[in-house]
């Protein structure tokens, strides 16, 4: 019996469903939600630094013990490790840059890079690397670097354990992780990556609990049978069969410009149950977002360009598969390991073609800090933290961008600047790009939770995804999925357990002004382990982090809205502000910093250089 056999399609089309968007792309959709659990809990107070974060972390076994935090792999608010390290300048293993360019007779240019996240780092990064003459000023309000990415130590008996509040780990066989792959090359920093087989638990069963357990998703290295079995009999794929007369309906109208991913697969697969159960999951674990507020044409963009370039999804995905398949044989004929050809061998790229993440030793803030490391000993980088950017004015005087802070009323003047802050927190600094004004991002409570025994999980995976469709009174506490960290990622702590974090909130706290404090997300947490997966122990550590406007929602319009910022970009600024960063091309960690290297590329080829932008012009 075949173990491996070809791919259904309907497993093609969630596999396609199941990849990181890459989103080139004002209406908003109306708010279709059948509940909408309006709770109220108490406000939370504000977090030390710019991005509104907020973290508490106690152990089971001393939660009162305050002096714990004096550590500085124990400080809960906002000193992650990779801030930690940062702060301190580490001399990291191998830590070198290798310049791209050498001997630059470039003028000296000043830069000003808003935001000390990933996307601003690295931002700044490419500046000195390509344009060896920059003199760099990266502005954060908060005090500490790295935006998003956040790992910390905490303690516990007998050793230490790992906990991310952000994103945990990275795709390492896409388009858009070539740039962070030359990145952590160029930073000497491969010795401390950590890599997941595409052979393990983890890469090989993620979940979607449906409507009372946990369903097993179809995935490559799972036999045809067992496939059609769980299609056949678990009521998540409802509508699975209905769904291949796709390939008889006609294609939509050009009138329709963009849509919602709920209307888009209603109206191909004749039904709401993929979307509602499959898909609304799977966006849960991205964007923690709403499908019937997500934009189809900027998601699923390959989706719904093969609707109108072959009629169906089912066709175009076919013919994809198709090309596929003629490629990987020349390239068997040319005598070439599958996907690499003689540029990349012996490169991170070859060494990552059998993992499918991948982090690093000591977290994803590894990166980070690296990052920032790295930028601390150029002399002609400058931060400044801890002083919030008031206003961002082209100075038409000079040609160039004027910067004014909190601190200093006197604005300063930059050959340019790059704005790597959400398009929301820019567009409240210039009246000049009024189209960002409308993002919107939502907000997510992290919770980790550590359990000193290995064994207490039911199934061994990446983790497991809740769609909407499951009933509130199954989910009051709004939780979107929870990750199987210890099986995600094995190397990072110094004891064995179980370890697992509980995401709660996303669009379904949408409009909330208050939000859970941390014990009570404690409690939520312990309870969705207990409804779903029977765990009924104490936990050992838990940390619990609410992360604020944390991933921006791509909605209905987004294309229209990132075109019109294009020109307002433009107009307004003469091409001498540019962005990056999750607001726009993309949100996860590989898409800023792809993101961040286009924007300097541009920069360098010189002309106008573009806003960063630009791509949605072209893509129309
Ligand atoms: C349950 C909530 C969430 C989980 N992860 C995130 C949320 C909101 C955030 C997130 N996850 C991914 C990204 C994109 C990052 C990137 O690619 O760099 C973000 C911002 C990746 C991702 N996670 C899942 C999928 C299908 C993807 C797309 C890329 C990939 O295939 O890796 C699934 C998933 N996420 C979570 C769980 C529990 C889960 C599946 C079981 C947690």
């Amino acid at each position: 019996m075949p173990s491996q056999l070809p791919e259904h399609a309907v497993v093609s089309l969630l596999r396609l469903c199941f990849q990181t968007p890459r989103c080139q792309a004002r209406k908003l959709c109306r708010h279709t939600l059948s509940r909408s659990p309006k709770r109220s809990f108490h406000r939370v107070k504000q977090g030390p630094s710019g991005l509104e974060s907020q973290q508490i972390c106690y152990t089971t076994q001393d939660r009162a013990a305050d002096e714990r935090y004096a550590s500085p792999y124990r400080t809960c608010s906002g000193s992650s490790l990779g801030n930690q390290r940062g702060s301190q300048l580490p001399v990291l293993a191998k830590q070198q840059t290798r310049s791209y360019s050498k001997g630059s007779q470039e003028p000296e240019r000043r830069f000003a890079v808003l935001g000390g996240g990933i996307t601003g780092l690295s931002s700044a990064h490419y500046l000195t690397q390509e344009l060896p003459n920059a003199k760099v000023t990266i502005y954060e309000s908060g005090v500490t670097l790295g935006g998003w990415l956040k790992s910390k130590y905490v303690d516990v008996k007998n050793g230490r354990i790992l906990f991310e509040q952000g994103p945990r780990t990275l795709r390492p066989n896409t388009p858009a992780s070539l740039a962070t792959l030359e990145m952590i090359e160029n930073l000497g920093l491969e010795e401390e990556l950590l890599l997941t087989s595409k052979n393990s638990d983890a890469a090989k069963n993620r979940f979607i609990y449906y409507p009372d357990h946990l369903v097993k998703m179809p995935g490559p290295g799972q036999d045809l049978y067992s496939m059609i079995w769980t299609v056949l009999t678990e009521p998540l794929f409802k509508g699975a069969f209905r769904a291949m007369l796709e390939l008889t309906r006609d294609p939509r109208s050009r009138n329709i410009e963009d849509e919602s991913i709920a209307s888009f697969l209603n109206r191909r697969f004749g039904g709401p149950e993929i979307g509602d159960n499959i898909v609304s999951a799977v966006m849960h674990g991205i964007y923690a977002g709403d499908i019937y507020q997500l934009s189809a044409k900027s998601l699923f963009r390959t989706l719904w360009d093969f609707e109108v370039k072959h009629g169906s999804i089912m066709e175009g995905t076919g013919a994809m598969w198709n090309d596929k398949l003629i490629k990987a044989k020349k390239e068997r004929e040319a005598g070439l390991p599958k996907g690499l050809n003689s540029e990349t061998e012996g490169s991170l790229q070859e060494m990552m073609k059998g993992a499918s993440v991948f982090t690093f030793k000591e977290g994803i803030g590894q990166l980070s800090s690296g990052l920032e490391a790295s930028l601390r000993t150029n002399p002609n980088v400058e931060f400044k933290t801890g002083d919030k950017v008031t206003s961002v004015e082209y100075d038409a005087e000079n040609d160039g961008i004027s910067i004014k802070t909190a601190s200093n009323q006197t604005p300063e003047k930059y050959n340019q600047a790059i704005s790597t802050i959400s398009g929301k927190t820019l567009s409240n600094l210039t009246s000049s790009v009024p189209s960002l004004s409308s993002m919107h991002a939502v907000t997510v409570m992290v919770v980790n939770l550590y359990y000193s025994d290995p064994n207490i999980l039911p199934e061994r995976g990446f983790g497991y995804l809740i769609p909407r469709s499951i009933p509130f009174e199954q989910n009051p506490e709004c939780a979107l999925g929870v990750v199987f960290d210890s099986d995600a990622v094995q190397g990072q702590d110094t004891v064995p357990g179980t370890k697992v974090t509980v995401m709660l909130g996303g669009h379904w706290w949408d409009g909330f002004d208050a939000y859970p404090d941390e014990e009570e997300g404690a409690a939520m947490a312990k309870t969705v382990l207990y409804r779903h997966l029977k765990i009924d122990v104490e936990p050992d550590a838990v940390n619990v982090g609410l992360q604020k406007e944390c991933i921006p929602q791509y909605v209905v319009g987004h294309e229209r809205r990132m075109r019109a910022a294009h020109m307002e970009l433009i107009q307004g600024f003469q091409e001498k502000l540019k962005v990056a960063g999750n607001s726009y091309t993309g949100v996860g960690l590989n898409d800023c910093v792809m993101a961040a290297k286009n924007v300097v590329l541009g920069i360098k080829k010189g002309g106008g250089g573009g806003t960063g932008l630009e791509g949605f012009v072209r893509n129309d």
